[in-house]
């Protein structure tokens, strides 16, 4: 709700009933608004002068003065002052006066009066009307009746402006607390973020970019179980580079470290998005393939070779394939990367850049190999 749409006492839900009750509270009567309101003429003669005492005393403390900050801040006080002093002696204490006690609150506490400085105001103010009063009424049955009168209306006054100020000190609070808030919610976000690139670092090959081992140890295990629950197929493709030892010792380790990043690109552009291409590590590559037959896999595996060939690249690939399911697995995961493993040896036995095919697994998952099929 925009605050300006209200006013100070609609916001602070004073009504009449609430205003009522703090003058019960303080026994302010219609009497004493009466007594005050008889006032009302002496106190015209005399509210130049007293305002001026008044601000002569307010400006010699340094602190005040250096609030007060220049000469026609001074002047708009001075006005607002000679007329809160009219209002006080109008008689009229309903709403509108109520409103105007609670503005003088907000507005001391955006300009920083700390309360110490207006109630020593209020006390200067208040003993310079008291003998203006014992001037005008002096001996008057209703001296001190009226100066009670005003007693209980400065008090009433004060009321009003500290339940603005207090609102004010509260709403700063309030709004500090949601900025504090805000910002412990960025930060959060930071941290998550930050955590969510780490966690990805984590996973991955600085070189290649492609998954590193321990996320495809994981991956393998999760596709495993869940391949195996839905009667699917699991591919394994294990990729070693041939005579890569030769690349780095001739070339260097820069053109072996490229050589190895052109290899991780064309198994990224072989990936579907729910394949997991990962280096384990050396010269050595794996693709995990989840849902796709032997078929599948080893026409991805020719593919590879091909475009490599294709390309003219002198990069040689051995690639061992295994494949799980849907029928027949194999006892473990580590059986199926066993599996992969021997293939491309088998691939590399036969000169390299080939695929070689694992055999398969026996109907039960006993991990046996079933007749060779090159
Ligand atoms: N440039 C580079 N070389 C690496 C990296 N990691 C391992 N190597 C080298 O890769 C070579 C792998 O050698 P081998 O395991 O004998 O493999 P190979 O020479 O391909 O032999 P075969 O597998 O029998 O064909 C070693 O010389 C390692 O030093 C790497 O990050 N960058």
């Amino acid at each position: 709700m925009n605050p300006t749409r209200k006013s100070l006492l609609e916001q602070m839900q004073l009504h009449e009933l609430e205003i009522q009750r703090r003058k019960e509270l303080l026994d302010f009567t219609a009497r004493d608004a009466q007594l005050l309101r008889a006032c009302r003429d002496f106190i015209e003669d005399e509210v130049d002068e007293t305002v001026a005492t008044f601000y002569a005393h307010q400006t010699g403390v340094e602190e005040i003065s250096l609030i007060i900050g220049d000469v026609d801040t001074l002047t708009r006080l001075r006005q607002a002052m000679t007329q809160y002093v009219r209002d006080l002696f109008s008689g009229e204490y309903g709403a509108a006066y109520v409103n105007n006690r609670l503005r003088i609150g907000l507005v001391h506490k955006r300009i920083g009066v700390a309360p110490k400085y207006y109630l020593s105001a209020m006390r200067v103010l208040k003993s310079l009307l008291m003998d203006v009063i014992d001037k005008r009424l002096g001996e008057d049955a209703a001296c001190g009746e009226t100066k009670r009168a005003l007693d209980k209306l400065l008090y009433l006054d004060n009321e009003f402006v500290f339940d603005t100020y207090i609102r004010s000190l509260l709403a700063e609070l309030e709004s500090a607390r949601d900025r504090a808030e805000l910002h412990a919610l960025k930060l959060e976000e930071k941290v998550a973020e930050r955590t969510r690139e780490l966690e990805e670092l984590a996973r991955k090959d600085p070189l290649t970019g492609l998954f590193n081992q321990r996320h495809f140890t994981e991956a393998l295990t999760r596709e495993f179980a869940r391949a195996r629950r839905k009667a699917e197929p699991l591919a394994l493709l294990y990729i070693d580079l041939d005579d890569f030892k030769s690349i780095n010792d001739r070339d260097g380790h820069l053109v072996g470290d490229e050589v190895l990043k052109r290899v991780a690109t064309l198994i990224s552009s072989q990936c579907r998005s729910y394949d997991v291409g990962c280096r384990s590590g050396g010269d050595e590559f794996c693709i995990l393939l989840p849902g796709t037959s032997g078929a599948g896999a080893r026409e991805l595996a020719q593919r590879m070779l091909d475009q490599l060939a294709a390309g003219g690249d002198p990069t040689a690939l051995s690639i061992g394939i295994a494949v799980a399911g849907p029928v027949h697995w194999p006892a473990t995961a580590a059986a199926l990367i066993d599996a992969a493993d021997q293939a491309m040896y088998a691939a590399k036995g036969h000169g390299g850049s080939r695929l070689q095919m694992h055999a398969g697994f026996a109907p039960g998952g006993g991990g046996e190999r079933l007749a060779a099929v090159a």
